[in-house]
């Protein structure tokens, strides 16, 4: 059982920290940034990393940056206007960090991720090999969704899911999500009676007696509900998280006893199959008869083709698919090792079948055990 003040003391003392914020505490309600409020989180974040820190920011507010530039009055809400709203405000964006990290001698990179780039192994170890050489030079790399090229029906859409995965990729040591509250509070803090939670020790247990909702601010995204996705993908990760309010960072970096500590429910586990188990939005389903679910659901057995009845949607061999059962249900998660166009001739053929009817290269699992994740 880990107390909070175990949690607060990881956190202070993380080697490697991924920092949140979200767009409320970055810019006005008008749409253009707020310079105080950025300067005040750079200080803070240039203080623990002129202090041997390894900092990852994960900065949302392009969108929320860039509509009043462009003369919006309000968020844009169609997709391509969002999409072309990012495009200024990241810039925007940029050169405020650049230029308020620039004071303190801090260098920052700018990583833009997509969903779908991140998906694929090849991609995903790119990112890790990119944000891993950028903490190893000293800089601060600052990553946001690639709005502006994202498409609507696969990407993270609030950076709070990101950001869990962000510190997954680059195995921080604690997580602080900061928004635009300075805590979880036992419902949306505008409702009388609600109270303030210092600590949650299992965050994967259902939290009874906390109601939380959307956003409020009308720049926001996710919500409380997207934060406490965060914090509940960053526990069982092994990574302790710290959420508050952006004017409380350098406190929370500190370990003081602010915002609320969530702590982690597990040993740290494989950050790739965490990958494939949240990130990952399947493309299509392969459905299985009751051996192969029941092999699937011991949880150390490849799908092979022998055992699927089924595949639907349209993939690609390295696509996420869900691998459900035949009354529906959800078992597992992973990446197709065949095209879906490929599947159908291959369903329910063994392996020596599947060699001898359509070649060596048709021999190899449906979803191979090592990118197989039980939901
Ligand atoms: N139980 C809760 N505790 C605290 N805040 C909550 C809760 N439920 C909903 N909220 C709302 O979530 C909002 C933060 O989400 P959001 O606007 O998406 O912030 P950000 O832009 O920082 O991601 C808060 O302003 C708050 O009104
Ligand atoms: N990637 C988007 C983030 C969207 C958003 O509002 O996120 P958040 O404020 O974290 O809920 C942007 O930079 O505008």
């Amino acid at each position: 059982m880990v107390t909070e003040s175990e949690v607060r003391q990881a956190v202070a003392g993380a080697r490697t920290v991924v920092v949140k914020v979200g767009s409320s505490s970055l810019t006005k309600p008008s749409g253009h940034l707020d310079t105080g409020r950025l300067n005040a989180l750079v200080a803070a974040l240039s203080a623990a990393a002129t202090e041997g820190a390894r900092v990852v920011l994960v900065s949302s507010g392009a969108i929320a940056a860039g509509f009043g530039p462009l003369g919006f009055a309000s968020r844009p809400t169609d997709v391509a206007t969002q999409q072309a709203t990012a495009a200024v405000g990241q810039g925007l964006l940029m050169a405020q960090y650049e230029a308020a990290f620039g004071r303190f001698g801090v260098r920052v990179g700018q990583i833009l991720i997509t969903a779908e780039d991140t998906i694929r192994p090849q991609q995903y170890r790119n990112v890790q090999r990119t944000l891993g050489r950028l903490l190893d030079l000293g800089v601060v790399p600052i990553v946001n969704e690639n709005d502006s090229l994202a498409s609507n029906e696969i990407r993270f859409g609030d950076n709070d899911r990101l950001s869990a995965l962000v510190a997954n990729i680059v195995r921080a040591d604690a997580l602080v999500l900061l928004t635009d509250v300075d805590a979880l509070y036992t419902a949306p803090p505008s409702e009388s009676g609600s109270r303030r939670i210092g600590f949650v020790p299992n965050v994967v247990e259902t939290l009874v007696d906390v109601t939380v909702t959307g956003p409020t601010s009308g720049v926001g995204t996710g919500g409380m509900v997207t934060k406490l996705e965060a914090a509940r993908v960053a526990a069982v990760s092994g990574i302790p998280t710290v959420l508050t309010c952006a004017s409380n960072a350098g406190p929370a970096l500190m370990g003081d006893p602010v915002g609320t500590a969530f702590a982690p429910v597990k040993q740290r586990g494989s950050s790739r199959r965490l990958w494939i188990g949240f990130a990952a939005e399947p493309r299509g389903t392969i459905v299985v008869d009751e051996g192969a679910a029941t092999a699937v659901r011991g949880g150390r057995a490849s799908l092979l083709a022998a055992g699927a009845l089924e595949v639907r949607g349209a993939f690609s061999a390295g696509d996420p698919v869900w691998v459900d059962d035949e009354s529906g249900t959800h078992l597992a998660r992973g990446l197709a090792g065949f095209d879906s166009e490929e599947i159908p001739q291959m369903l329910g053929r063994t392996t020596t079948q599947l060699k001898r009817f359509l070649g060596e290269e048709y021999a190899h699992p449906l979803v191979h055990r090592d990118n197989l994740v039980l939901v």
